[in-house]
């Protein structure tokens, strides 16, 4: 089985996620690990495993990822896995549903088996703290508890998490 790990990442939270699930992956199958902007259809065809990886932007995937989930070919016997990185501390079911509906949508349009998505936490980059705390209309002291309890995210327990998602899809 040939596996491509692609991520779109600014601030470094879903690449140390991606590394942990290319790691994990290697271990059974041949596997690439390339950015989001590094790859092409045509490229994403050849694999019969793609984990898809975005942070979450304003209660959605990141525009370059559901830009190229749009443009996939229909590849029969693919499989899909995505993974989402965001600051708030957890989502209901029901939010993540929502936030991976673009990748269900593609893999029901192209023909390609929807494995599930890995999710966790991702420290907001310093420069966002006071525009994202502005917007939310945080006060100071609410957004130090939300600083402090993002701070050092992904950590060694979401890499483990994430690694044991991909060893729970290929068992
Ligand atoms: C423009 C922008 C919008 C964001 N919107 C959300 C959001 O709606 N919900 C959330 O939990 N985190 C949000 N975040 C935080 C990121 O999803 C989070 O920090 C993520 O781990 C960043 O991943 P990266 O380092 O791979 O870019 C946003 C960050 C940015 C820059």
């Amino acid at each position: 089985m040939k596996v491509l790990v692609t991520y779109f990442s600014q601030s470094g939270n879903t690449e140390k996620i991606a590394k942990a699930i290319c790691e994990e992956a290697a271990k059974t199958s041949y596997t690439d690990l390339k950015k989001l902007e590094e790859i092409t259809p045509d490229m994403v065809a050849k694999y019969d495993c793609i984990f898809m990886g975005s942070p979450l932007h304003s209660g959605s995937l990141a525009a370059p990822v559901k830009e190229c989930l749009s443009v996939l070919k229909s590849t029969s016997g693919q499989q899909m896995a995505g993974f989402i990185t965001h600051m708030a501390p957890a989502y209901p079911e029901q939010d993540m549903d929502a936030f991976e509906e673009p990748m269900k949508t593609a893999c029901r349009e192209k023909g390609i088996e929807y494995r599930g998505c890995f999710d966790c936490q991702g420290f907001l980059a310093e420069a966002m703290h006071e525009p994202v705390q502005k917007k939310l209309g945080i006060d100071d002291e609410t957004w130090a508890g939300m600083v402090k309890q993002m701070t050092g995210r992904p950590n060694q327990e979401d890499v483990d998490n994430a690694k044991a998602f991909v060893s729970r899809l290929f068992a």
